[in-house]
């Protein structure tokens, strides 16, 4: 009898599978399938299982026991056993363990008609779908769509399972090399030796969950009622909002182009899989190329030993075809390129990676409000030949711009075609060396020179998919395309000539398809493109036609970070944030406040309010304080020492102030929630950042003249502190450019937070508020600057310094001294002593001498010293040379007579200084009279009673 979940049995295949990665969604449209499958999904399931090959039952032996994993199941199956595996190390799945079995345990639930606990047991929670609610699709910043929890998971929770086709290996392998070979993102996941789930072109939302190297769940092989299934479980408590991962662990399929890792963890081994690396980033994929490498070189070194073993572990190289004689001749004659690279190369360009970047749209198609955005998906469901209609091009079909968009891709198609087919007299086809770019390691010049690198390929690809509107674009591109090759080869070169002929070709299809043209586009649409000085025209108006397509974002928040679900204004095209405007996401048609103008209250409500909210307050997004919208995300000056009132409430203050303020006395916060207590009080909570005179240092540190540190602290402050915003820039965005409506001075630059004590720098990994570089918002710099730390706080300003200097030479005690203070300043401006002019000595007020000021006597002997060096050149000049060592031995006596004429002033105005004194004592009346004339005295120090 099978109990629950107590049979494991080892899988020695690899959870997933990774592929090249390759350009270009197509997968994602059937994504509207799924209801279609899921119904009737257990039988379907069972068909593609009894399509593939029966594989004999796997040998397992069992060693330890291990307690459940489903923590809130109904019924507590204790019982799970894990299978020696197959490394026969002792560890078996611990560290060392080759195989790491852990990974591919398979359990087994409990089927209904065996489990004694029936319909009670709760081990059959993926027969019965239990799936784990509020999962949605998110476009993720840099990995393509991901998956997010809106409701909090336990751990060992069961999530879902991946959906998608069985399909055998084979099969797989024939629909990577034709089918899915332009993808950029994979999806399949290894089932069963022998045979995979293939998510491309069907599946569920399960395909969408990205890779982490430190995921919060894990993907389980379970064995349901004799078949396999895959299944997500979380490894630990999820938070509501937080993005699923697992990790992926497969062995990449070819070594040198593995995905790269984006996970953002501390622990990122760099590369999608490659569990066994432990680098990051680039170094990680480098290390895997480098290990390759240096696999190849030893096995190099032992090739007579190892000729066999080594021609096995090479990877396969696709096939080259052998040219011909002809080929040969005409690839050395021109010396351009060679024919059997073509389809290599044209395998290996992504002209498709960069066309349509990921976007909201892809998560449903379908989705009415989006009718206007374009999908390259409903595009290509018009395009494909298919026996089966899918609900997608049924959809397409009926869109009437879609059927003038899949129109005119019928056309320019046409003409590339034609274009393509330009051959010379041999019959050789000449467009193909511009079919794919130039290599970027061998020819990285080309990069250099030319601006915005385009191919045949990629046009062809933007055709395909329906990317051109409009002539005008495709127009451009072929005209970007041209002007890059005469740019770089030159108007005379062989290419150079090339281009000319494709230009008169053109310019002869357009005249030929003008007709047709003009019935989609309008009537002498195509007549506007066959000058040349329009089509630089257009190509300019593209250019800025390029920047608007960014997305703008104008919200009534005033934040033009892309959070959360946003909606399109129809009009405008402006995103707004659906939380700000109190959107579903759903609406039909929208319209933003401007283009149907409607009031909003500034101070726009946080909802759902944060996990952590102040009990009874009412939390908000963006705050108003003396007209100036605060929205969460910002950073804002702060009024630390504020005065407060006799209640300890801080008295108002108001950004106006910020005029009379400097900057540098007011501290930088970053406002991370803003709400308003049950008495309507307002505050806000945050982090404050030190400046570098704030932190513990050594003294030789440099920083930047702006820079800034992150403080681990957070703290809540009454709104009423805020005095005006500022930003906050990462230096890498800070070198690119400014975000539009910041003055200078209130822009700041952070790289390293700093611990508790503030004696710790460590580097910011993950930028919790980035910065929108859209154009429409940020400025950007013609050139990246170079920065460099030069700022020190501990050195004093060259102006600061001389009036220090003036301050502490010239303390004036009395006004004879002030005045002479005043001469001295005087002197010190021109501290230069030409020869023959009588150099500045101390001079005196009405014939009196300055006292107390030692700044001046050094001033002197400093003085008298250049006078004699000046005299001594005086002499030089004239002739009566001086050696070194006389003129050393005339400063040396002429230091000594100034010493000796000090030492006996000094006497004489201690003299006087007794004299008066003494007298000033005897006056004194009283009969404890104490003697102080010892201070007067240099040695002694002892205190003397007056004896009457
Ligand atoms: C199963 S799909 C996941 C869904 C995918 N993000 C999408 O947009 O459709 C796997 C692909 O997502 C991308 N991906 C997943 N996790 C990633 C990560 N940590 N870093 C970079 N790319 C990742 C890779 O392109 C990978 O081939």
């Amino acid at each position: 009898m099978v109990r629950c979940r107590e049979r494991l049995t080892y899988d020695p295949v690899e959870h997933q599978f990774g592929l090249m990665p390759m350009p270009l969604h197509i997968g994602h449209f059937y994504m509207s399938q799924q209801q279609d499958f899921q119904l009737p999904y257990d039988i379907w399931w069972q068909h593609m299982h009894q399509q593939l090959p029966k594989k004999p039952e796997p040998k397992i032996k069992f060693r330890n026991i291990r307690t459940n994993l489903y923590s809130d199941s109904k019924v507590n199956h204790r019982k799970l056993e894990i299978p020696l595996c197959n490394c026969k190390l002792p560890q078996n799945g611990g560290p060392g363990c080759q195989d790491d079995c852990l990974n591919r345990m398979i359990y087994t639930e409990c089927s209904p008609s065996t489990c004694p606990l029936g319909e009670d047991c709760g081990n059959q929670r993926i027969q019965k779908h239990e799936w784990a609610p509020g999962l949605v699709k998110v476009q993720t910043k840099d990995r393509g769509i991901g998956v997010v929890t809106k409701n909090a998971i336990k751990p060992g929770q069961f999530i879902l399972e991946y959906l998608g086709e069985v399909v055998s290996e084979t099969e797989f392998r024939r629909r990577m090399m034709e089918e899915y070979s332009e993808e950029c993102h994979h999806y399949a996941l290894h089932l069963d030796s022998g045979s995979l789930i293939d998510g491309y072109r069907m599946g569920n939302i399960g395909r969408y969950v990205n890779h982490a190297c430190q995921p919060n769940c894990e993907m389980q092989k379970w064995n349901v009622n004799g078949l396999y299934r895959m299944v997500l479980f979380a490894l630990r408590d999820i938070q509501a909002g937080e993005e699923l991962s697992y990790d992926y662990n497969f062995d990449p399929f070819n070594q040198e182009t593995q995905q790269e890792c984006r996970c953002g963890s501390s622990e990122c081994r760099g590369v999608i899989g490659g569990k066994r690396s432990l680098n990051t980033g680039k170094q990680a994929a480098d290390k895997v190329v480098e290990d390759y490498k240096d696999k190849r070189k030893s096995k190099f070194m032992n090739k007579k030993i190892k000729d066999k073993q080594l021609s096995d572990s090479l990877p396969v190289q696709p096939m080259v075809k052998p040219m011909t004689l002809k080929e040969r001749c005409y690839a050395r004659k021109h010396r351009t390129f060679l024919v059997r690279n073509v389809d290599k190369i044209r395998n290996q360009s992504k002209p498709g990676k960069t066309l349509f970047p990921e976007s909201k749209e892809e998560a449903n198609p379908l989705d009415s409000n989006k009718i206007n955005v374009f999908n390259p998906d409903l595009m290509l469901a018009t395009l494909n030949e298919r026996s089966v209609k899918t609900r997608l091009a049924a959809y397409a079909e009926d869109n009437p711009e879609l059927a003038r968009r899949h129109h005119l891709a019928q056309m320019f198609d046409e003409m590339l075609s034609k274009l393509l087919s330009l051959k010379d007299m041999d019959g050789y086809n000449l467009v193909t060396p511009l079919m794919s770019l130039p290599s970027k390691k061998k020819q990285a010049q080309y990069y250099n020179i030319i601006r915005e690198p385009i191919s045949l390929s990629m046009i062809k690809e933007r055709v395909k998919t329906g990317f051109y509107s409009h002539l005008s674009s495709f127009n451009a591109d072929l005209m970007l395309l041209f002007g890059n090759v005469e740019l770089y080869c030159g108007p005379k070169s062989d290419l150079g000539q090339v281009i000319l002929r494709l230009r008169q070709m053109f310019d002869g299809v357009k005249t030929e398809m003008a007709a047709q043209l003009d019935e989609v586009l309008g009537p002498n649409t195509t007549r506007a493109y066959m000058d040349t000085e329009l089509v630089r025209l257009e190509q300019a108006q593209l250019k800025g036609h390029k920047e608007c397509e960014e997305d703008i974002i104008r919200c009534i928040c005033g934040v033009t970070r892309d959070e959360g679900l946003m909606l399109m204004c129809e009009k405008c095209s402006r995103w707004q944030h659906c939380d700000c405007v109190r959107a579903s996401g759903k609406e039909e048609h929208y319209l933003c406040d401007r283009c149907e103008p409607r009031y909003y209250d500034p101070e726009i409500l946080l909802v759902p309010p944060p996990s952590d909210a102040m009990p009874d307050c009412t939390h908000y997004m963006t705050l108003v304080k003396d007209e100036v919208q605060y929205a969460v995300g910002d950073c804002v000056y702060v009024m630390r020492d504020c005065k407060r009132t006799s209640s300890g409430a801080p008295l108002r203050t108001s950004h106006r102030l910020m005029a009379t303020s400097s900057p540098d006395k007011l501290d930088v916060f970053r406002l991370d929630q803003l709400w308003k207590d049950p008495k309507g009080e307002r505050f806000a909570s945050g982090t404050p950042y030190l400046r570098p005179q704030e932190t513990f240092h050594e003294p030789t540190r440099k920083f930047f003249h702006n820079e800034l540190f992150r403080t681990p602290s957070f703290e809540i402050i009454p709104m009423e502190l805020v005095m005006g915003k500022c930003i906050v820039m990462d230096p890498n965005t800070y070198s690119k450019g400014r975000p539009k409506g910041f003055k200078e001075q209130d822009v700041y630059i952070c790289e390293y937070r700093v611990d508790k004590t503030a004696h710790l720098f460590h580097k910011i990994q993950k930028i919790w508020y980035p910065i929108n570089t859209s154009k429409f918002c940020f400025d950007w710099f013609d050139k990246k600057l170079s920065m460099k730390r030069t700022f020190s706080p501990h050195e004093v300003p060259e102006e600061y310094k001389r009036k220090v200097e003036r301050n502490t030479s010239a303390a004036p005690v009395n006004k004879e001294e002030k005045e002479c203070g005043r001469q001295d300043e005087k002197q010190d401006e021109k501290p230069d002593v030409k020869p023959g002019v009588k150099p500045a000595v101390k001079q005196t007020v009405k014939g009196k001498p300055c006292l107390g000021n030692s700044k001046l006597k050094l001033d002197e002997s400093i003085k008298n010293d250049l006078k004699l060096k000046a005299e001594v050149k005086v002499n030089v000049k004239k002739g009566s040379c001086h050696k070194k060592e006389d003129v050393a031995l005339m400063v040396a006596e002429s230091n000594a007579d100034q010493a000796e004429k000090n030492r006996k002033k000094r006497q004489e105005r201690k003299a006087r200084l007794d004299k008066i004194l003494t007298k000033l004592l005897n006056t004194i009346p009283g009969k404890q009279r104490v003697d102080l004339t010892y201070l007067l005295e240099d040695e002694k120090r002892i205190r003397k009673k007056i004896t009457k």
